[in-house]
């Protein structure tokens, strides 16, 4: 089952009232029909045409949160209760309205998705406890954190408790654990207002320009159901994530601590935008380990039911930033999760129910997002068929050492520490290698050892000396086993060893560099380089970018970024030059021509169109461009490319640099000329490029799109101004002779 992906439109905001409202819903066909699917939003390069995207539904402004809850977490309630683990999570820009449709307001109707779906819980609770007349038993337990910065932080513990590091998150077994946090048990509703209220003044928000009360952390709550009865024990959980949004910190002025911790949002969501659309192309490498967020929220969306809520702003200064946000949730769609329930395990007689109130936890064995060519429940009959000769089932793609020991992984929530409890027979993955060591028991975790040598030790009191042995070596062989396939596993490119040694040294830097401030600088630089490495300069001078705010003032970076800024331009230029002599005249700029087909077709029909996008189409071929300065859509280069892939592939044609001095001039200095013609092409009004000597409309308009796909980035000098799209340097000096009669 892929992903549900559900957009909710937020109502205007006062201060918005006499702003246009650009973002609508509708129907697939156009008609008025019970439930939208469609979100429409207008092409920002023109007004006239049109980019719809296709959810699972889609609810206008005024949806209320009674609304959203009936028809989209309800029923996911009655599948926890089932045993699915279920996961929902709000994704947006900031001041879309996340928060506002997971916590929601303080009145009844203003609740949002997490105190309903407690009060769901706990009434299903009672009802299962009435109906079976106490022989089920149900606990509700709470874990409650943030992840601010990059370091994870309990709600449950005031802030004057916290450790500057955070909580540290491990691998452990195959699953993500965050070390040290508190579960509380939770017996009634009011309990757990008062629980979540504290918590969420322990967390961090702050003003900012786009929102009084912005998130300035991911929130994760996670509500484990354990279910008991005479002889069984079923534990399921409900994640439900608040996402931080993403902000254009040209629109937020945001100060120096905002700007650091927008860094840090914008970071994790952009590694997240990264991992998606590496499971959406079926990547080898999903780059989990590069945010605690992903790594985290992989564990998330194991084994069960995922939603997520798409937050919009209907507005238009939102456009570019709800156009990323739709691109995103659009891949996002694709993904297909496991859908599994968790086994109830068998209880022995020698434990009253009582011990399993502290079974499973936050260690509850995960598995991330994966395409269902991996999934272990698909296809059963295929998956033999697909079998390795060597009867090595067939893997899709490996997950880049998050699930490192999935080999030893068993039924996904089985107990922590599973006192008085044994597993009954539990489904098996597809995915994992059953040679080596397919018989050998179900693992266990540090600090179930001792628990279940006790139990055991209880069940079989007259265990000897030698079988005590026996096992101990069966874990090793285990662990070698393991360890053995987690080598094997390992996907990376490989890399010379000197740059191996450089990037492990920086990652060796950032380990213990923790607790000042430039760990999270100097993990920028390690993405920018390891995206380097893998030849996604566009990716990588992003990184720089978020990097340069932790080193002020340092002229290696700035010289790194210049130059890579270079590279791509180049390469940019030799695409588009190459494009040029390929396309026809009147033909969109590549940038368009990548933005939507939908361009060309109006030009033939003259009709306003909209295009629907479903799971059949291609992103490339129909999502806008990314644009906006935070866009997580620049996921990975493919999807920040310059030109049509057949003219990328054409021979490289290496365009002689045009040089423009005035005599009188030093080196480096610019004439008031030169920097009235730049001022002019950086303000990006086409009617004032267009009034330049040479320069038409369609020249104008060229200008316009590359400075666009510059990002914030500006045309810094002349030479620059002429590698510019059809520009070149003679349309320069004509530029420059035309601004001659002005007086500077
Ligand atoms: N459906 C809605 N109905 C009424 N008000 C809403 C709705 N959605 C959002 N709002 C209001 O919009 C503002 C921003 O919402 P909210 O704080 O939830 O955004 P956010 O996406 O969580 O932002 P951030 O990422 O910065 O935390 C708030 O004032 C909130 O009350």
């Amino acid at each position: 089952m892929s992903v549900r992906v559900v957009a909710r439109i937020r109502p205007l905001l006062k201060h918005e009232l006499d702003r246009d409202t650009i973002v609508t819903a509708e129907s697939p066909d156009g008609e008025n029909a019970a439930t939208s699917t469609v979100v429409r939003i207008p092409n920002p390069r023109n007004d006239a045409e049109s980019f719809s995207f296709q959810f699972n539904s889609v609810y206008e402004q005024d949806a209320s949160q009674q609304q959203i809850f009936d028809s989209e977490v309800s029923s996911t309630v009655k599948h926890l209760f089932n045993g699915f683990d279920t996961t929902i999570f709000a994704y947006g820009v900031t001041g879309t309205g996340k928060t506002w449709s997971m916590r929601g307001g303080k009145s009844l109707a203003d609740r949002g998705i997490i105190p309903r779906m407690l009060s769901a819980i706990y009434r299903r609770c009672r009802k299962i406890e009435k109906d079976t007349a106490g022989a089920t038993q149900v606990e509700v337990a709470l874990s409650y954190y943030e992840i601010y910065c990059d370091r994870v932080y309990d709600l449950f513990e005031p802030p004057e408790k916290r450790t500057p590091s955070g909580l540290p998150i491990r691998d452990n077994n195959g699953k993500t654990v965050v070390v040290g946090l508190t579960e509380k048990p939770c017996t009634t509703l009011k309990e757990f207002e008062q629980l979540y209220d504290q918590a969420n003044i322990n967390r961090s928000t702050s003003a900012t320009k786009l929102n009084a009360h912005s998130s300035r952390s991911h929130a994760v709550l996670c509500v484990k159901l354990t279910q008991t009865t005479e002889t069984t024990v079923r534990i399921s959980k409900a994640s439900a994530i608040d996402l931080a949004g993403s902000e254009d910190n040209r629109r937020t002025d945001n100060n120096k601590e905002r700007l650091i911790e927008s860094a840090s949002i914008n970071k994790s969501l952009f590694v997240l935008a990264q991992c998606v659309e590496a499971i959406s192309k079926k990547q080898n490498r999903i780059p989990y380990r590069e945010s605690k967020m992903t790594r985290i929220l992989s564990l998330g969306q194991n084994n069960g039911l995922t939603l997520m809520i798409l937050n919009l702003a209907p507005v238009r200064s939102y456009h570019l930033d709800t156009l990323s946000s739709l691109n995103f949730a659009n891949r996002t769609k694709k993904i297909e999760t496991c859908e599994i329930e968790n086994e109830p395990v068998l209880r022995t007689a020698i434990k009253p129910i009582a011990a399993t109130a502290s079974i499973g936890g936050a260690n509850i064995a995960r598995q991330p997002l994966r395409p269902l060519t991996a999934a272990h429940n698909v296809n059963l009959q295929d998956r033999d068929t697909e079998r390795k000769p060597g009867g090595k089932p067939v893997k899709a793609f490996s997950v880049y050492s998050d699930s490192r020991s999935s080999t030893s992984r068993v039924s996904s929530n089985v107990p922590s520490q599973n006192q008085g409890i044994r597993r009954i027979d539990t489904h098996k993955r597809s995915a994992e290698p059953t040679s080596a060591i397919g018989t050998r028991p179900a693992k266990m975790r540090p600090g179930e050892n001792t628990s279940r040598f006790r139990s055991q030790a209880a069940a079989e009191p007259l265990m000897s000396k030698e079988s005590i042995e026996a096992l101990i070596a069966r874990r090793i062989d285990e662990k070698l086993a393991e360890k053995a396939l987690q080598d094997a596993s390992a996907t990376a490119p490989a890399l010379s060893a000197e740059l191996q040694k450089r990037l492990d040294d920086l990652e060796h830097r950032i380990e213990t560099k923790e607790e000042d401030g430039k760990a999270q600088g100097l993990q920028f630089l390690l993405m920018a380089k390891q995206h380097q490495v893998r030849g996604e300069d566009s990716s990588a001078l992003r990184m720089y970018q978020l990097a340069l705010p932790f080193f002020q003032g340092n002229e290696k970076l700035k010289t790194k970024m210049r130059n890579l800024e270079e590279r791509i331009r180049a390469k940019r230029d030799i695409e588009t030059s190459a494009s040029n002599s390929t396309l026809l005249p009147g033909h969109l700029p590549p940038a368009l021509d990548r933005m939507a087909p939908l361009g060309k077709e109006k030009k033939k029909k003259k009709k306003h169109k909209m295009i629907y996008r479903d799971d059949s189409e291609e992103d490339d071929e129909f999502a806008p461009a990314a644009e906006s300065d935070h866009d997580v859509s620049y996921a990975s280069d493919s999807s920040f490319r310059y030109g049509p892939k057949a003219a990328r592939s054409s021979k490289k044609v290496a365009r002689k640099l045009p040089i423009f001095r005035d005599a009188t001039i030093l080196p480096g200095e610019q004439t008031p000329r030169t920097k009235h013609l730049l001022s002019i092409i950086n303000s990006r009004d086409i009617s004032r490029i267009k009034a330049l000597k040479g320069v038409g409309a369609k020249k104008a308009d060229a200008i316009v799109g590359c400075l666009v796909e510059m990002e914030d980035d500006e045309v810094r000098d002349l030479e620059s101004l002429a590698l510019l799209k059809g520009v070149g340097g003679k349309t320069v000096e004509n530029m420059r002779m035309g601004l001659a009669d002005i007086s500077f």
